[in-house]
């Protein structure tokens, strides 16, 4: 099925944004976030945080990034915005999460929010967004909403899953026979969360221990990614690609360093790696100029995992951050290569819809700047029904010549570990 609402016709969005005195640390910031249906977007010392909504946009289809950049130019220049601010994600902003798959059943979607309360390092700010009328701009954010209940969850990611198992045996048999060099398989483990529970818990656990990935909610899926689709901003474009995963091993340091340069010295990791960064640097420079990447790939400590890391840069051309993010999906960090051939793999082999996991989730501005990270280290919320509501988190890895099915099983449970903690019961 393809569809999309286009921008509404005649929609004239207003955007005012006006600074706030009050520094706002992250946990202030949370505060403000819906309770049930949080619009979050936090990293460090910089974050945002959508309340309420003015416009909501939804896509699906091939043809879901084209249709939604384009409602977005339109839109943008329709908007009459008044910013002194001038800062990453002042101004007029849209929230974004795209599927994954072209006949994925998960709607793609473009979030306007009524008010944004927002931080770039020492500088806070609010902006209302409205349709119809002027109302006068609020100069104080929003006060904070009443804590309720973390939303407790068992995900059993350890127990076996031979069905993911048989997927991995069967990406590696395809491999050997020449018809894909790299294919990511991933698989899902899901569980149930009081309708009720405050998802600000686990999204101020996942900013505060992850405080190097991006914590992220946007229509029901949200977690810590680590990986930067394309950033567009002050004038400058950047990237960073993943691919190469150990587990870490904080309980002992020597160990943990073992294991970081048994990572950077193994040629199937590298080889994996490579992949990942020339799909990038393929799908990007068609759009870009100057692009060059960081010599030789490094490795990203995270709390849960060691990645080999690739940081990008490049000046931008006119394409907007969506329209770069759509260039860029599915890199091989999350499909494999070559790309339609792994695509094609993963729907034949995963039993499931991917939904917005492993798709571009982010934000961008009227200017066409923004940040788009792949949506990793993720779960996806379901509708409240009967007290509760699903909660699925997703992990996967690259499937090259040689991997071992129980060692690619024990990295998705390091992926898992994220959401895991997010979502356990506190003690
Ligand atoms: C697919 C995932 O992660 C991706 C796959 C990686 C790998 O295979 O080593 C590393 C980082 C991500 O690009 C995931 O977290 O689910």
């Amino acid at each position: 099925m393809t569809s999309g609402s286009a921008a509404p016709e005649h929609t004239a969005l207003r955007a005012v944004t006006r600074p706030l005195d009050a520094p706002l640390g992250m946990p202030e910031l949370l505060a403000r976030a819906d309770p049930t249906d949080p619009l979050v977007w936090i990293r460090g010392d910089r974050g945002a945080v959508g309340v309420g909504e003015t416009l909501r946009l939804r896509f699906s289809g091939p043809g879901r990034f084209s249709r939604a950049a384009q409602a977005w130019r339109e839109l943008s220049s329709a908007a009459e915005i008044d910013d002194p601010v001038r800062l990453p994600g002042s101004g007029l902003v849209a929230f974004g999460a795209f599927a994954f798959d072209d006949e994925s059943e998960a709607a793609s979607v473009l979030v306007v929010p009524r008010l944004l309360i927002a931080r770039h390092r020492g500088t806070a700010w609010i902006t209302e967004i409205s349709r119809d009328g002027n109302p006068v701009p609020p100069s104080t954010a929003p006060s904070a909403r009443r804590a309720g209940a973390a939303p407790a969850a068992r995900l059993p990611v350890a127990a076996p899953d031979e069905a993911y198992l048989a997927s991995v045996g069967k990406a590696r048999g395809r491999i050997e026979l020449g018809e894909a060099e790299k294919i990511v398989v991933a698989r899902r483990v899901a569980g149930t969360v009081a309708a009720d529970g405050d998802l600000r818990v686990p999204l101020g656990r996942l900013a505060e221990r992850y405080d190097g990935c991006w914590t992220y909610a946007v229509d029901g899926i949200l977690g810590a990614s680590p990986e930067t689709l394309v950033r567009r901003a002050d004038g400058a474009i950047s990237a960073r690609v993943l691919a190469g995963t150990r587990a870490r091993r904080l309980d002992d340091p020597a160990a943990d360093a073992r294991v970081r340069d048994e990572l950077l010295t193994s040629s199937k990791e590298q080889h994996e790696h490579a992949f990942a960064v020339q799909s990038v640097v393929t799908a990007l420079s068609p759009h870009v100029d100057g692009l060059r990447t960081s010599e030789e790939p490094f490795a990203l400590g995270l709390p849960n995992v060691w990645h080999l890391a690739t940081d990008l840069g490049a000046l931008p051309g006119r394409e907007s951050s969506l329209e770069l993010a759509a260039a860029l999906h599915p890199t091989a960090a999350v499909a494999g290569t070559p790309t339609s051939v792994a695509v094609s793999a993963i729907a034949e082999l995963e039993s499931f819809d991917r939904g917005r996991y492993a798709g571009p989730v982010g934000w961008i501005d009227a200017d066409g700047d923004g940040e788009w990270v792949i949506a990793l280290r993720c779960a996806e919320l379901g509708p409240p029904a009967g007290g509760i509501r699903t909660i699925t988190a997703y992990a996967g890895g690259g499937i090259v010549e040689g991997s071992d099915p129980a060692r690619e099983f024990a990295e998705t449970v390091s992926k898992f570990a994220p959401i895991v903690e997010a979502f356990a019961a506190a003690d």
